[in-house]
């Protein structure tokens, strides 16, 4: 049987979603849920995760079965039933990616981390190898700059394909993009963009706007969430990256940029009881026929890490079409399909086409 071997830097939500999701999908007989059943011949279940690096210490050292359901993580749990995965979760490097107010949180929900430990580029490109990982998927918390550049050299030595979720710029970095492509590597990237979430429910109703001649002249996006991600993103010092991502994606399909004092995008406060809900508080105001105002106001409730996995079981089964085809750099249509920031932007209807149009070229697996 084929099967996609994967390892995943940061055991949070979105990984607990992602593993999850394997054996949920590998239980039920639907496709209920996906946005792809098949790519290339692989389905979710075909995900095999055979490594993972962290450095919470109620992480570290347990079967990756088990460190998904560890806290913080705190989404919600859609099949309990996973078994021990036979990867142990392995000691990370720490670099930038645990802010100092994370340490501190009360009640279970920063991190806790020994100070003592940390692993180096050679430990973390070695267990890569030995794994038999093709893909590393890159989970880290939003500011990891350093962090993310250093797992990134990890994968280039090591030789595997990446998806990276989060929004520190890689594939949308053209020194960064021609490293994967002169290494012969395919990359998917950057900032995954949720299956429906609050970019593409943007997007999408800010290309409405425009195809039925409204102009927008004002619009925000607010989010709130109780996770990890929105402790993290407290610290508004290590915001900047994801700001630019999520107000690019906006701004790449409006009719006419808006000036940064029209465009309001980010996220908005952090809500502890709400776990791994994210609430999003989208307006939109603009002009209609004889320059009559009107507005649309929208509130998008979803669980964030279920969403985010949707996309990335996706991403990594393209990344591993690419992969058996040869094809090395950034994937232009499954990045702009999937993710806020990619090296270059579509419209969500373009890049679906797109993404289905690499997907279905002849896949290697149906030639055989
Ligand atoms: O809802 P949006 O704007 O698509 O963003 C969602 C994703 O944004 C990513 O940056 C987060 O790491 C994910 O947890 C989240 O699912």
């Amino acid at each position: 049987m084929a099967t996609i071997k994967v390892a995943v830097i940061g055991v949070g939500n979105c990984a607990s979603s992602l593993v999850q999701g394997k054996y949920h999908y590998a239980a039920s007989n639907t496709a209920h849920g996906l946005i792809h059943e098949e790519i290339g011949g692989y389905r979710v279940s075909d995900l095999e995760f055979v490594a993972a690096f962290d450095v919470d210490s109620r992480k570290v050292g347990l079967d990756l079965g088990q460190a998904i359901f560890a806290k913080p993580n705190c989404t919600k749990v859609f099949h309990a039933d996973v078994p021990a995965t036979g990867t142990i979760v392995k000691m990370g490097a720490k670099l930038d990616g645990v802010a100092p107010h994370m340490l501190t949180a009360a009640n279970d929900r920063g991190f806790e981390v020994d100070e003592t430990r940390d692993a180096t580029k050679a430990e973390i490109v070695q267990t890569i190898k030995d794994s038999g990982a093709e893909i590393l998927v890159n989970f880290l918390p939003v500011g990891s700059q350093d962090a993310t550049e250093f797992y990134m050299e990890c994968a280039l030595e090591a030789g595997v394909g990446v998806v990276n979720c989060m929004p520190v710029f890689i594939a949308s970095r053209p020194e960064w993009e021609k490293k994967f492509a002169d290494a012969g590597l395919p990359i998917i990237g950057d900032d995954v963009k949720a299956q429906v979430g609050a970019t593409i429910v943007h997007r999408v109703l800010s290309n409405l706007f425009k195809q039925r001649g409204v102009t927008i002249d004002h619009t925000y996006q607010l989010n709130t969430g109780g996770n990890t991600d929105f402790m993290n993103m407290l610290d508004r010092n290590r915001l900047s990256s994801k700001k630019e991502s999520k107000t690019e994606a906006v701004q790449a399909v409006l009719s006419e940029r808006l000036a940064d004092e029209n465009i309001h995008v980010g996220p908005s406060d952090y809500i502890p009881w709400l776990h791994d809900n994210k609430l999003c508080f989208l307006r939109l105001e603009g002009n209609l026929f004889g320059d009559v105002p009107m507005n649309l106001e929208l509130r998008l409730s979803v669980e964030d890490s279920p969403n985010s996995a949707a996309v990335v079981v996706d991403a990594i089964r393209c990344v591993k079409v690419g992969l058996d085809r040869g094809i090395a750099g950034a994937l232009t249509g499954p990045s702009a399909f999937f993710c806020k920031h990619p090296p270059e932007q579509f419209t969500d209807d373009v890049a679906a086409q797109m993404t289905d149009d690499f997907i279905q070229a002849e896949s290697p697996l149906a030639a055989e």
